[in-house]
């Protein structure tokens, strides 16, 4: 039996839970990378969500990201989700709630235990109360230029008493925990606490969301769905093959001066990588 087409976040994060497999977050870079997202989630019958940083919403204006995800809502026979990532506070969050947006992300992890549950219920109440579903951040994701030590990098990770509170006090549809990914390409292959994730997710029975899932070794990730991960956030391997591309077809022709004709393999480009993660994470064939 699948979900609905028009399902919500969380409910297509709940049928992966249930079924045993992830839905792949890809981030809104610009417009190719939107129409190669959603072909590609058609063309794969996949569920999919559409990630916007509060860059990309600045980028690319919220007039025109909410108009472009609304057109393409519309046609797909697929879930097509359009996401808040890493919302920094609740007027931004407020602003993605208020253009139309289907999920937020409310990230604060900057904050201590007890701010990061008060600021997250807030953004809760006010997001439920529009029909928007919220995904919590708990612990400290790196980036994958950042120093740091071993005993740095346990202090960071999410503690599962923490996120048993933190499910129960917020309300949350779908939980971030930290768990050792980082943001980036990875210069080693990443060291994921998969006991950990076991735990938060046996205890507060959240979807887990894994972030930083570049680079992410293909048995790590079937793994990590195995025990909990519902959706899994990829951008930086879609915008280096993209920016692969543009710059070989530059390099190759300095006369080029049509951009389609390096956007347009740019965008195939994407849309192979998405494909690839899609059928990874196993959220083909679904609808
Ligand atoms: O880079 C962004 O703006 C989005 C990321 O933070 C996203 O949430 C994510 O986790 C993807 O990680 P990546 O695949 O390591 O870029
Ligand atoms: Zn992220």
């Amino acid at each position: 039996m699948h979900v609905h087409p028009k399902a919500s976040y969380r409910e297509v994060l709940e049928d992966a839970n249930a079924k045993g497999y992830a839905v792949g977050q890809f981030n809104l870079n610009g417009l190719e990378y939107l129409q190669a997202i959603v072909e590609v989630a058609e063309e794969e019958r996949s569920p999919v969500i559409l990630g916007v940083s509060v860059s990309s919403m600045k980028y690319i204006g919220l007039h025109y990201l909410t108009a472009l995800a609304d057109a393409a809502k519309l046609r797909a026979r697929v879930p097509v989700i359009l996401h808040l990532d890493h919302g920094p506070n609740f007027e931004v969050v407020q602003q993605a709630i208020r253009g139309g947006f289907d999920s937020v992300m409310y990230d604060g992890s900057e904050h201590e235990l007890d701010r990061n549950i008060a600021e997250t219920r807030r953004v809760v109440d006010a997001a439920h109360a529009a029909g928007v579903d919220v995904e919590g951040e708990l612990g400290q994701i790196a980036g994958t230029e950042d120093e740091v030590s071993v005993d740095e990098r346990e202090a960071m990770l999410a503690r599962v008493d923490d996120a048993i509170r933190f499910a129960e006090e917020t309300g949350i549809d779908a939980l971030a925990p930290a768990l050792g990914t980082a943001h980036g390409m990875y210069r080693t292959a990443p060291e994921i606490d998969f006991g950990r994730l076991e735990n938060i997710f046996e205890k507060t029975r959240k979807p887990i969301v894994l972030h930083g899932g570049s680079g992410v070794p293909d048995d790590d990730v079937r793994r990590a769905i195995s025990l909990g991960v519902a959706k899994i956030n990829v951008n930086t391997e879609a915008q280096m093959e993209f920016n692969r591309i543009v710059r070989e077809k530059l390099d190759n022709d300095p006369k080029l001066y049509d951009s389609r004709k390096y956007l347009g393999p740019a965008r195939e480009a994407v849309k192979e990588i998405v494909r690839k993660k899609i059928r990874l994470f196993g959220s083909h064939n679904r609808y």
